[in-house]
């Protein structure tokens, strides 16, 4: 999907909130978007998702896309699993499907007992929890989530953390908004940050994909694949179809031709699956905690040590073309195609 020249303003004389926004998606990605209250984030997150339309500029190649809003209504005359049904039917699947998978998403959320519960009897937190799963219930390509976790019990975050790494693994791609700095850290594959109407990339993102891992338990996976094969997305390229390695992913070549790749434990799937899904795949000749933080495995080494080689050389996953080139805090140019009409209350140029 492809953003160009994208601007939103409510109301025809109103500020414009978002203005030349220039923006690639790739698939296989993980896109975090950040900023301060009121700068637009939930506006550009709704023009990505589909659900509003921009005032300036184009939207181009629409992957089919769900989205968690940043508040539920949950005032819906439906129960738990009539609403996911119903939602799951918009999403394209059958009646059946529709409620089979709604009642798994409630059971993998810890939800199943209020399946047959109102919607507007639910708690904030189980009304959280239908709410992601209506979004995720389609396996979208694109998954956009709004401040998604605000609401969720800790298991239910896992669950959600899971599922994120899931789609992305899937080639799917996930965009997210959250207060919480350390969600998903070291895992997404490019930061942007909106700033007084423009979309920049974050003075600190590395859409290269070497951010540091998160912090907490992380997974040790020790792999080995065919003599010469790269791995999924590696340096040089040939990634042969599988989808690329997550950022935050450490690889340290073994003197015995194995790889060792430490990875955040929330990724950990998707790093084997791309490594299963690589053409020739590889083997994975163990999987063990890496004693990163509490809860990791028991007699694990220590891989944070080693001297580790990131998957520096990915390509970017994601551009804001225009913005790119020019350090964060310089003026972003006004665009040719900002509207002759913009009398933007936002000044044009960036602090
Ligand atoms: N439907 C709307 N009608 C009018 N103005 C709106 C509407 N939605 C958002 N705005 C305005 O657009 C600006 C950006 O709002 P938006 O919700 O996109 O910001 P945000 O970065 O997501 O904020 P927060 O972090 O507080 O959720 C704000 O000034 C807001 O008042």
């Amino acid at each position: 999907m492809r953003l160009d020249g994208v601007g939103r303003r409510y109301g025809v004389r109103g500020p414009w909130v978002l203005r030349d926004v220039q923006l690639e998606v790739p698939a296989g990605a993980l896109l975090r978007i950040e900023g301060t209250n009121g700068s637009g984030k939930s506006t550009l997150l709704r023009l990505l998702a589909g659900i509003d339309r921009p005032s300036a500029g184009r939207i181009t190649g629409r992957p089919r896309s769900a989205y968690v809003p940043e508040r539920f209504p949950a005032a819906l005359p439906f129960t738990a699993v009539d609403y996911l049904t119903h939602l799951g039917r918009i999403h394209g699947l059958r009646g059946p499907e529709a409620g089979r998978r709604g009642a798994e998403w409630l059971a993998r959320f810890g939800a199943a007992a209020h399946a047959r519960t109102p919607l507007a009897e639910l708690s904030k937190g189980t009304s959280q929890k239908v709410a992601v799963a209506q979004a995720l219930l389609a396996e979208p390509e694109l998954l956009v989530l709004d401040e998604a976790w605000t609401g969720l019990d800790q298991g239910a975050r896992e669950v959600l953390n899971r599922a994120v790494a899931e789609r992305v693994a899937d080639g799917g791609t996930v965009v997210f908004v959250d207060h919480d700095p350390q969600r998903l850290a070291g895992a997404a594959d490019a930061r942007f940050r909106v700033a007084d109407g423009r979309l920049l990339p974050h003075e600190e993102s590395d859409p290269m994909g070497d951010e540091a891992p998160a912090p907490g338990p992380g997974v040790v996976i020790e792999a080995e694949g065919a003599p010469g094969a790269p791995l999924p997305g590696g340096p040089d390229g040939t990634s042969a179809g599988a989808p690329r390695l997550p950022g935050g992913t450490q690889v340290v070549p073994r003197p015995d031709g194995t790889t060792r790749l430490t990875v955040p434990a929330v990724h950990s799937d998707a790093v084997l699956r791309a490594l299963l899904t690589a053409r020739p795949p590889w083997h994975i000749r163990s999987v063990t905690g890496a004693g990163a933080g509490p809860g990791a495995g028991p007699g694990d080494d220590a891989p944070a040590s080693a001297p580790a080689s990131n998957l520096a050389s990915a390509p970017p996953p994601a551009s804001a073309s225009t913005q790119a080139s020019e350090p964060a805090s310089a003026p972003a140019s006004t665009q040719a195609s900002e509207p002759a009409s913009a009398s933007a209350s936002a000044p044009d140029e960036a602090p």
